[in-house]
């Protein structure tokens, strides 16, 4: 399946579901993620703060943050280019592009120092390739992380069986959904 098939697919299957009930499925992957070594052993962990289509993420970032890790959020500066903030608490967010809420604390740029990056996506398939929104953010923002362990996470509706993958494709290390 083209991408853009794939885009319009997955946007239908989304159409399904009331937002009561992606916040239900938002919960038990959330769970899975919190309960992940990786997660438990990082220290500075790059996250996103979700939109209504996307796994539900704002009480995760709130929680990552009081349990005394270091949270960094995207801030799109340009076309297709984005990044990292400190995430300070709600009270730091401003409403910036696609109306995504974005921090407007202190710029992060020490990739480096990120143990974990967590990535939301339209569709993961079995090889831990991943499709965006198609501009080419993560594309352009994952080449330089390092050795971050990267997550995708995501409904169990969006885990596909294949995604015609790029050479700038970035795979994941690991995809968790709610039951994979
Ligand atoms: N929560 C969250 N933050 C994020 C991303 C993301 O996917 N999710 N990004 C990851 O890239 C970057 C922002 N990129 C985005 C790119 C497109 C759309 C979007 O809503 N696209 C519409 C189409 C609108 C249009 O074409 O103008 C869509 O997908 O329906 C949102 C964010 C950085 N921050
Ligand atoms: N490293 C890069 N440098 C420059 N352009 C890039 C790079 N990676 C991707 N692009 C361009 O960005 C556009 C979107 O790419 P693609 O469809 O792979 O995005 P995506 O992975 O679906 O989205 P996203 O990364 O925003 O979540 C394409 O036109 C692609 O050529």
């Amino acid at each position: 399946m083209k991408k853009s098939e794939l885009r319009k697919e997955i946007k239908n299957r989304k159409r399904q579901f009331t937002s009561q009930q992606l916040s239900e499925l938002s919960f038990v992957v959330v769970m899975r993620l919190l309960a992940h070594q990786r997660l438990k052993d990082a220290h500075t962990v790059m996250l996103y703060y979700s939109l209504p289509d996307e796994v539900y993420t704002h009480t995760l970032v709130d929680a990552l943050l009081a349990s005394g890790k270091r949270v960094l959020l995207p801030r799109v500066t340009g076309e297709g280019t984005m990044e990292l903030r400190c995430y300070t608490g709600p009270q730091s967010l401003e409403q910036g592009a696609y109306n995504i809420m974005e921090p407007v604390g202190e710029v992060f740029s020490d990739y480096a120092q990120i143990d974990l990056a967590v990535i939301p996506g339209v569709a993961f398939d079995r090889q831990l390739n991943r499709m965006g929104r198609g501009k080419g953010y993560y594309d352009r923002l994952l080449p330089q992380l390092g050795c971050a362990y990267k997550i995708g996470i995501c409904f169990d509706f969006q885990l596909v069986e294949s995604i015609e993958c790029e050479e700038h494709d970035i795979r994941m290390d690991e995809v968790i959904a709610g039951k994979n």
